[in-house]
C-alpha cells in the first residue's frame, strides 16, 4: 500500500511475525484437541473449523478455515466483470481504525459513500490473515491439483502467501509467485478437498486477473462486488471457486442452485441443507435464525447493515437490505431461509415458476463473461414472447441461429430474433463457441417472463377482475372503466405496483380503492408532498364513507405519532425527519408523486425505502416516474421488487448505458429501454395516457387542493381570525363592510402565499411543464414569477399592465415555442380573449367571487384546439376568505345551472361541499351572507377587482400602482 511509511511497514511486519508465532502455537494446540468441527465447503468438501454451531462468525485468529478469507480482490464491476484494480492492502490496526471511524463519521446521508465505507469496513474486518499463517499451515489447508490449472485464466491466490504478503504491500503485480503448488493435507474429512484449485499465479498478472471464478458463483459475485477492490484476501481455505477452462465450467453445487428463485425451502443436497427463518428483530430490522454455515456467514458479512448479537448469537440486518440478502442467500446451496412474514412478495414475483427449465435459464444469467472472446453480443427482450440477439456477423453463429425453429431475421433491424422458449438452447449453442460472449437476459427478465421460457407456455392470462365486494360501494361504483382495470392490475400484483397514469387520470381514487381492498392490513401510511397532504385526507373522506373522519390523521409535526390512526398521512420531508424514530411497520403504504424518491441518496428516499420494503402492499403513484433518465426508476423498482436488481450497478449496466469514466461510473444514459418497458409493464407498472382513455374522461376535471394549515404563519392566522370576528360584528355602512371584506381577501392572499409557492414547486418537481397559474394580487403574481426565475423556468406574465399587442405575442410564444413553460396570469386581466390550449393544466392560486371569471379563465386552455382532458386545480386554504368564497362560488353556479345557464355538474358537489364551512357556526354563516350580498349585487366585477387591487396597492405602498394604466379608477 503506497500510503504506508517505512516505519509503518516495519511495524506491520513486526506484528505479523508475532501473530504468526501465536497462530502457530494455537494451531498446534488445536490440532491436538478433539472436537474440531468440519466446515462444509460449497463443493461438498469439508475443512476443519473450530466453530461448529450457531452463527457466530469464526474468529480468524482461531480458525484456519475462516470463511472470511474467501474474498477476491475485485472492483465494483458488474457480474463477472470484476478486475483487480487496487494493489492488495494490509492495514495496521491504527489505519484500520482510522478508516473505520472515518467511514462511520460520514453519517447516513451519503448512501453511496456509506456503501463504499461499508466495503472498506468489510475489507478491513476481513483483513487477510496471511500474517498469521505459517507455510506449513498454508500447506495444510489447500490441495493443489495441477491438472486443474491448465488453461485456467483466473487469478486467485498466490500460494506462497508469505511472499505475496511482502509483495502486496507495494505492488499487486508482484503477486506472481514462483511457488504455484499448494500441497494439501486437509484435515478431518476423507477425500480432502481435491477440487480446490488455485490458478497458477505465475501466468497471471494483476491486470489480466479476470475474476471468472468469482463471477461464476452468484454468491461470490455478490461478495466480490461488495468487498471492493482494496484488499487482496487469498489465504487459508478459500472455498472452491467455479473456475473456467476456456468456456468449460467446473460445475459446483453453488452454480447448480443459482437459478433457484423460490423462497420455499428446496432440498438441494441430500447430505446437508440447513433450514432457517427470517424473523422481525425490531421495527426496522430483521434477524436470521439459523445454524452455522460458513458460506452463509460470508453472505451476512457482505451486507452493510449487518449486526451480530453475541447474546443470541444471531445476525440481524436492516429491512432495507432484506431483498438483497434473500437474493444472495437463495444461491447458497446449503441453506434455505423462510422469508420474513409479509415479505414474500418482496422477493418473489408470483409469476415465477420453478420448473427445471427455469432454473437452467436462470443459471445463464451468471458467469457468462468470456474474457478471451473476440466476438461479443447480447440478448434483448423485444416483446412479451421474443428476444433479439445483437451480434456482429459470424457464419458459425448464424449457423447456430438457423438451427432454432422460432428464428426470424428482421430485415429492418438486421437482427435475428427468437421465441423465449428457444432461449436456453440458443445460449447453450453459442456458449460452445469459445470466442463468443453473449450477454444474457437479466435475471429480472427471466423471473418476470418465466412462463414464456417453458415450451408448454400458454398464452398470458388476462388480468382477472378483483373482488371488490369488501370495498365501499361508493368508490367502486365511481371508478371509470380504466380505473377499475388499474385496481384489477394492482390486486393481480399483490398490491405492489407503480400506478403511472398520466396526470389527472384519477390516481388518487384508484390508490384509495386498492388500499381499501387491503383494509384488513391497515393502519395505512400515505406519503405525499406537503402541498397535497390535506387533499389526501379529503379524498379519503370523500370516497370511503364507511370511515369515520377521526380515523384520518395528517401528521403535522415530528411530535405526532406516525401510526396513531387508521390512516396516517405524512409528507416526504417529515418522514425523513422522523427517520429512525419510525417504529411501526405499515403493511400498506401509498406514496404519492413517487418520483420524489428518484434519488436514492436523499434523506427522504433513505427514510422511505425501509418502510416500503417492509410493507406488504406498496402503491406508488406518479404521472412522471422518471423525469429524465432510467436511473431515476431504480429506487421505485427496488421499492416494489427488491429482488429484481439487488444492486444498482447491474441495473445501470443494462438500462442506463453505464460507462466507466475518469471519475467513476456514469449512469446518466439509457439503453435497452424497450426491454425495460416490457419488464415494468409485465411486473409492476400500469400507465395510461390521457389519449388512451380520452373517451372515458370528462373534458374538464376540477380538483380542490386544500392547503396545509402549517403553511400559514401564526401571525397571519391571528390576523385573519381577528378579521373574521370584526366582520361578524357588522358595519354601519355597506361601503365599510365591503372594504372590510376586501381587506380580508387581501390578507388571505398574503397568508396563502407560502402554500401557493410550495404547490408550484411541487408541480415543477413533478415535471409539469406547461401550465397556467391564475392569481389576483400583484404580490402573488410577483412571487410566483420570482420563484420561476429562481428555478430557471421560462414563463410569461399577462396582467393589467401588459399592452394588448404584447399579449398576442406572448400567447403565440406560449402556444408554439418552448420559450415558456408557465403562464402567470391575472385573474381579472387575462381571463378572456386568450388562447393557451397548448397547456392542459390550470392552477387557481386564488379564488374570485364571480364563477364566471373563473370559468372564463379555465377556458383559456379548454377551447378549440385542446385535444386533452383539462385539469383544473383550485388552491383553497382554511381559515381564510376562501372559507366563504368557495361556498359562494358553488352556490352561484348551482343557481346558474338550475336556470340552464351553466353546466350543473361543473363542480362535483361531493368533492367540494362543506370543504370550508363548519356547519352550525353562526359567525361563519353571517360572514358568508355578507360576502354573498356584497358580491352578488349587480355590480361590475371589474370595478370590484379594481377596488381590491387599489387596496392591495395601498397596503404595499412601495409597489407600483396597479392603476397607473387603468382609466377611471374607482378608488378615490
Ligand atoms: N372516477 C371519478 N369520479 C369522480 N371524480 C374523479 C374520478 N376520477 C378522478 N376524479 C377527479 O379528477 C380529478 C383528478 O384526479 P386525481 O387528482 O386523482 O388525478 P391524479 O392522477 O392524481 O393527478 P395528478 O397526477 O395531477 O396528481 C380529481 O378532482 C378527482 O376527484
Amino acid at each position: 500500500m503506497s500510503g504506508l511509511t517505512e516505519e509503518q511497514k516495519r511495524k506491520i511486519e513486526e506484528n505479523r511475525q508475532k501473530a504468526l508465532a501465536r497462530r502457530a502455537e494455537r494451531l498446534a494446540v488445536q490440532q491436538q484437541q478433539p472436537g474440531t468441527v468440519s466446515t462444509k465447503l460449497s463443493d461438498g468438501q469439508y475443512l476443519t473449523s473450530c466453530h461448529g454451531h450457531l452463527q457466530e462468525p469464526p474468529k480468524k485468529e482461531n480458525c484456519l478455515t475462516s470463511p472470511s478469507s474467501h474474498h477476491l480482490p475485485v472492483s465494483g464491476d458488474s457480474m463477472g466483470q470484476q478486475r483487480l484494480q487496487t494493489p492488495p492492502t494490509h492495514y495496521g490496526a491504527k489505519q484500520k481504525q482510522a478508516i473505520l471511524s472515518s467511514a462511520q463519521q460520514k453519517g447516513p446521508n451519503q448512501n453511496a459513500e456509506r456503501q463504499q465505507d461499508s466495503i472498506k469496513q468489510d475489507s478491513l474486518r476481513n483483513l487477510p490473515d496471511f500474517s498469521v499463517l505459517s507455510a506449513k499451515e498454508r500447506s495444510q489447508v489447500v490441495q493443489y491439483d495441477p491438472k486443474k490449472f491448465q488453461g485456467v485464466k483466473t487469478c486467485t491466490q498466490a500460494p506462497n502467501i508469505q511472499e505475496q504478503h511482502h509483495s502486496s504491500l507495494d505492488d499487486c503485480k508482484t503477486l506472481q509467485s514462483k511457488d504455484s503448488q499448494i500441497q494439501n493435507t486437509s484435515t478431518s474429512r476423507p477425500g480432502s478437498i481435491k477440487n480446490m484449485t488455485w490458478l497458477n499465479p505465475s501466468s497471471a498478472t494483476v491486470s489480466d486477473c479476470e475474476m471468472q471464478a468469482s463471477s461464476n458463483s452468484p454468491v461470490n459475485q455478490h461478495l466480490t462486488q461488495k468487498k471492493s477492490s482494496s484488499t487482496l484476501q487469498f489465504y487459508g481455505t478459500t472455498p472452491p471457486l467455479t473456475l473456467q477452462k476456456g468456456r468449460q465450467k467446473h460445475k459446483l453445487p453453488l452454480l447448480e442452485s443459482a437459478g433457484r428463485v423460490s423462497d420455499t425451502p428446496v432440498k438441494r443436497e441430500a447430505h446437508r441443507v440447513l433450514h432457517g427463518k427470517c424473523m422481525k428483530h425490531s421495527e426496522d430490522r430483521f434477524r436470521v435464525e439459523i445454524g452455522y454455515d460458513a458460506e452463509l456467514i460470508e453472505v451476512f458479512r457482505s451486507i452493510s447493515s449487518r449486526n451480530f448479537d453475541p447474546a443470541t448469537k444471531m445476525w440481524n440486518f436492516s429491512l432495507e437490505d432484506y431483498g438483497q440478502l434473500m437474493e444472495v442467500v437463495k444461491q447458497v446451496p446449503s441453506v434455505t431461509l423462510t422469508p420474513l412474514g409479509g415479505m414474500e412478495t418482496a422477493t418473489e414475483p408470483s409469476s415465477v415458476r420453478k420448473g427445471p427449465c427455469l432454473k437452467s435459464v436462470l443459471k445463464t444469467c451468471v458467469g457468462w463473461r468470456n474474457p478471451s472472446a473476440t466476438l461479443r453480443g447480447k440478448c434483448v427482450l423485444i416483446s412479451y414472447s421474443r428476444f433479439e440477439v445483437s451480434i456482429d456477423y459470424d457464419c458459425r453463429v448464424i449457423d447456430m441461429f438457423k438451427q432454432l425453429n422460432s428464428k426470424i431475421y428482421d430485415l429492418r433491424t438486421r437482427k435475428w430474433n427468437f421465441l423465449l422458449e428457444d432461449y436456453l438452447k440458443l445460449i447453450e449453442l453459442v456458449r460452445s463457441l469459445p470466442a463468443v460472449e453473449l450477454e444474457p437476459l437479466p435475471s429480472a427478465i427471466v423471473q418476470a417472463f418465466a412462463a414464456q421460457f417453458e415450451k408448454s407456455a400458454s398464452k398470458a392470462a388476462e388480468i382477472p377482475e378483483a373482488d371488490l365486494s369488501t370495498v365501499d360501494s361508493k368508490i367502486v361504483s365511481s371508478l371509470m372503466p380504466f380505473q377499475r382495470e388499474g385496481v384489477n392490475f394492482a390486486v393481480s400484483k399483490g398490491g405492489r405496483l407503480l400506478l403511472a397514469d398520466d396526470m389527472g387520470l384519477g390516481k388518487t381514487i384508484q390508490a384509495i380503492c386498492i388500499a381499501a381492498y387491503y383494509r384488513k392490513e391497515w393502519p395505512l401510511l400515505v406519503v405525499a408532498p406537503s402541498s397535497v397532504r390535506y387533499a389526501w385526507a379529503e379524498a379519503f373522506s370523500r370516497w370511503l364513507h364507511s370511515l369515520s373522519p377521526d380515523t384520518i390523521k395528517v401528521i403535522a409535526t415530528g411530535k405526532d405519532c406516525l401510526s396513531a390512526k387508521l390512516i396516517n398521512i405524512v409528507t416526504f420531508d417529515l418522514l425523513s425527519k422522523l427517520g429512525k424514530q419510525i417504529k411501526t411497520t405499515f403493511q400498506v403504504v401509498i406514496v404519492d408523486e413517487s418520483h420524489f424518491l428518484k434519488n436514492g441518496k436523499t434523506a427522504r428516499c433513505r427514510a422511505a425505502m425501509p418502510l416500503l420494503k417492509a410493507a406488504k402492499r406498496v402503491i406508488l403513484l406518479s404521472g412522471t416516474p422518471a423525469l429524465s433518465r432510467p436511473a431515476e426508476l431504480y429506487t421505485q423498482i427496488a421499492a416494489i421488487r427488491p429482488s429484481f436488481f439487488p444492486q444498482f450497478h447491474a441495473f445501470g449496466l443494462r438500462y442506463c448505458d453505464a460507462k466507466k469514466g475518469h471519475w467513476g461510473w456514469d449512469y446518466s444514459g439509457s439503453s435497452n429501454l424497450g426491454e425495460l418497458k416490457l419488464l415494468l409493464e409485465e411486473t409492476l407498472m400500469i400507465r395510461r395516457l390521457k389519449s388512451d382513455v380520452l373517451s372515458q374522461l370528462p373534458t374538464k376535471q376540477r380538483k380542490v387542493v386544500i392547503m396545509a394549515p402549517e403553511g400559514i404563519d401564526a401571525k397571519a392566522k391571528a390576523e385573519l381570525a381577528l378579521a373574521v370576528k370584526e366582520i361578524a360584528k357588522g358595519y354601519k355602512s355597506k361601503r365599510e363592510e365591503k372594504e372590510a371584506l376586501i381587506l380580508f381577501y387581501n390578507r388571505t392572499a398574503e397568508a396563502k402565499l407560502h402554500c401557493i409557492i410550495d404547490y408550484i414547486q411541487d408541480l415543477l418537481e413533478s415535471g409539469r411543464e406547461k401550465f397556467l397559474v391564475f392569481a389576483h394580487h400583484k404580490s402573488i403574481l410577483d412571487s410566483i414569477g420570482e420563484e420561476l426565475e429562481k428555478k430557471h423556468v421560462g414563463y410569461m406574465r399577462i396582467d393589467g399592465s401588459t399592452p394588448s399587442a404584447e399579449r398576442q405575442t406572448l400567447c403565440q410564444d406560449f402556444q408554439f415555442s418552448d420559450k415558456y413553460s408557465v403562464a402567470v396570469l391575472s385573474l381579472t386581466a387575462a381571463n378572456m380573449g386568450l388562447t393557451l390550449s397548448s397547456a392542459d393544466l390550470v392552477v387557481f392560486a386564488e379564488l374570485f367571487w364571480n364563477p364566471g371569471v373563473l370559468i372564463q379563465a379555465e377556458d383559456r386552455v379548454h377551447r378549440i384546439g385542446q385535444t386533452n382532458s383539462v385539469n383544473i386545480h383550485y388552491l383553497v386554504a382554511r381559515g381564510t376568505a376562501d372559507d366563504y368564497l368557495w361556498p359562494m362560488i358553488q352556490r352561484k353556479i348551482q343557481v346558474l345551472g338550475e336556470a340552464g345557464l351553466s353546466e350543473t355538474n361543473l363542480f362535483d358537489a361531493d368533492e367540494t361541499t362543506d370543504y370550508c364551512l363548519q356547519k352550525g357556526n353562526p359567525e361563519q354563516q353571517t360572514i358568508l351572507n355578507f360576502f354573498h350580498q356584497t358580491f352578488s349585487e349587480d355590480v361590475d366585477d371589474m370595478d370590484e377587482a379594481l377596488l381590491i387591487e387599489a387596496m392591495d396597492a395601498c397596503e404595499n405602498a412601495d409597489m407600483q400602482n396597479p392603476f397607473s394604466e387603468v382609466e377611471g379608477s374607482l378608488f378615490p
